[in-house]
């Protein structure tokens, strides 16, 4: 399905855990900053809404999307938290650029997930231009960050009903 027939701000609160004793670490780009800032305020808003305390919000922000692997790492290591929300928006220029950057922090993402206990939320625009990134920040498809957010709660549940 795709974003289009999906309005990504929509949930249930119904279907989310109890998320009052969960910490989440967050990594925001400072690329393309009224749209990363937006899916923030999207995060923020949906972790507090479903429980989330306001000290167990830790935010961090690194210069481009392809520091949130860093940060995201650096954020696991230091800081204890039940899950990590990755935000970024990237947007196609006239190289190839667009292309390397997004599959570098698309697979340094997917290895965290695979190499360390902390699950990480990729909450990252790859767009063609930058009315798409509007329209996925808080515009018509809704809010990106409102759906990392879930997630995040989610996954923090998962790894601690799995927890040996
Ligand atoms: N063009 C965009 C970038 N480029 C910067 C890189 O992410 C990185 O910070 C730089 O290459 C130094 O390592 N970043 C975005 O987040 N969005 C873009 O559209
Ligand atoms: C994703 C990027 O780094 C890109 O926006 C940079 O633009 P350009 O490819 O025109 O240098």
């Amino acid at each position: 399905m795709a974003t289009e027939n999906k309005n990504l701000s929509n949930y249930d609160k119904n279907t989310i855990p109890n998320a009052k004793d969960f910490r989440f670490g967050i990594v925001v780009s400072e690329w393309n900053d009224k749209i990363t800032e937006g899916l923030y305020s999207g995060a923020e808003a949906a972790l507090l809404d479903c429980g989330v305390l306001p000290e167990n919000i830790i935010r961090w922000n690194v210069p481009g999307s392809f520091e949130l692997v860093y940060g995201a790492q650096r954020m696991i290591v230091t800081q204890e938290v039940d899950c990590v929300i990755t935000i970024g928006c990237v947007i196609k220029g006239e190289t190839m650029h667009f292309e390397f950057v997004c599959e570098g922090v698309t697979q340094g993402i997917k290895d965290l997930n695979v190499q360390t206990d902390v699950p990480v939320i990729f909450c990252l625009l790859t767009d063609n231009n930058e009315q798409q990134s509007i329209d996925r920040s808080g515009g018509k498809h809704g809010n990106k960050g409102i759906e990392a957010a879930i997630a995040a709660i989610k996954m923090a549940d998962l790894r601690r009903q799995t927890a040996q």
